[in-house]
């Protein structure tokens, strides 16, 4: 991994204030108990703040978008059909202008979103927004939920080695508009989602030496291995459906038991043997795990009876931006370079988790310190 470039939409909003906007712009007021409930759930979630590419103005000029089980994944469409690869640009115009090669060196593309479909889709535009070579090789993946930057650096690392020269340009972008809806009584779990997302992007690109101008290139991380995986019995726990009303996703009360029940036995098949060569322990890694939740970074913390602190960069990624989805995990490496505090050599993990629940592992070492 090279360099890294993330983006958010200007409009942010404070979580302790987010209970009464979001009531307000869904002309919901009168669902007093919910509204105490999401205020409960937004002082338990962890989160500080969150970006948000929709505002109350959205609200006003599509009140579909609000009103329960009307029709609304056209007008989310027409939105995100822009909306999102612009936003994939700004993180990865950043991560080109670190890179400090033109953007027509990139060779391939590997772009992630779950927010909009469209044929051809936001990696098209994105390639043109970029001014990315014509030729360059789009992969796009789509509907990979929490897991899918993960998944996109292991296709990235396959591409990279088996191509030389090649670099791969890894970009995510999601909006959390596909998500929203309205607060109903009969279905709490709204409240939890309404609650954790938010908005952005990140871009990372991937290299595995040779080529023109890799003197000037400042590798970040090295992917050592990959491994995914789904966890046994899992009670589809982070199901997600696309319908006229937009995505509803469903997360069980289950999830953060499972994770922490199944998480070391997960790594230990698939990254285990190479960290016991090494000779380490869980401890002695550095941690980029998704910030899907409070409860999701507690319970991997606890599965893997890891010190506190070992999860601070997901930890603090949740704080200032809420789960931004595939794209966090973008920027909790980001916030791991940019504390400073890796060994040039040490050993990290990665761990997405998605729909499935699908478990993305990826073993990394710091290339810079
Ligand atoms: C911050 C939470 C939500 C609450 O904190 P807590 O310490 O558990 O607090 P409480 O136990 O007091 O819960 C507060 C209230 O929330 C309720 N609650 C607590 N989880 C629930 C619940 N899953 N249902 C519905 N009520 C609940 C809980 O019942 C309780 O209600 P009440 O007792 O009536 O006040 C915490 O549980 C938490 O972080 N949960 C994990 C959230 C979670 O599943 N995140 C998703 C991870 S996976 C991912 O990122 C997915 C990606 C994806 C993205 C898009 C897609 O389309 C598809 C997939």
């Amino acid at each position: 991994m090279l360099p890294i470039g993330t983006a958010n939409p200007p409009n942010s909003l404070q979580q302790d204030e987010y209970a009464d906007w979001y009531f307000h712009v869904t002309k919901s007021d009168h669902l007093a108990n919910l509204k105490e409930k999401m205020k409960k759930i937004c002082r338990k979630s962890g989160i500080k703040k969150r970006y948000f590419h929709h505002s109350e103005h959205t609200f006003r000029e599509h009140p579909e978008l609000v009103v329960d089980h009307l029709p609304s994944l056209d007008v989310r469409q027409d939105i995100l059909a822009s909306a999102v690869p612009e936003l994939a640009a700004a993180a990865a115009a950043r991560a080109i202008a670190e890179w400090g090669r033109p953007a027509s060196d990139v060779t391939h593309l590997v772009f992630t979103t779950y927010s909009g479909v469209h044929m051809p889709g936001a990696d098209h535009r994105l390639a043109s927004l970029l001014g990315l070579r014509r030729s360059v090789q789009r992969t796009s993946m789509y509907f990979h939920g929490c897991s899918a930057s993960t998944a996109a650096f292991r296709i990235a690392k396959d591409l990279a080695e088996n191509n030389r020269g090649a670099r791969v340009l890894v970009a995510s972008a999601e909006l959390s508009l596909i998500l929203f809806h309205a607060p109903q009584e009969s279905q709490v779990d709204t409240l939890v989602v309404q609650t954790l997302f938010g908005d952005g992007a990140g871009a990372v690109i991937v290299g595995a030496g040779g080529g023109d101008g890799v003197a000037a290139e400042r590798p970040l991380f090295e992917m050592v291995t990959t491994a995914q995986t789904v966890l046994p019995n899992n009670d589809n726990g982070a199901d997600s459906l696309l319908c006229a009303s937009g995505m509803v996703f469903r997360p069980s009360f289950k999830m953060p038991a499972m994770l922490r029940d199944n998480v070391k036995q997960c790594l230990v098949k698939g990254i285990g043997q190479h960290v016991a060569d090494a000779g380490a322990g869980w401890n002695d890694m550095f941690w980029a795990v998704h910030p899907g939740g409070r409860a999701i970074l507690d319970s991997v913390e606890a599965g893997l009876a890891l010190e506190p602190g070992k999860l601070e960069a997901g930890r603090h990624v949740l704080s200032e931006y809420g789960n931004m989805s595939g794209s966090s995990l973008i920027f909790v490496l980001d916030e791991l370079r940019r504390r400073g505090d890796l060994t040039l050599g040490g050993l990290g993990v990665m761990l997405g988790i998605g729909p499935g629940i699908s478990i993305e592992t990826m073993l990394l070492r710091a290339a810079a310190a």
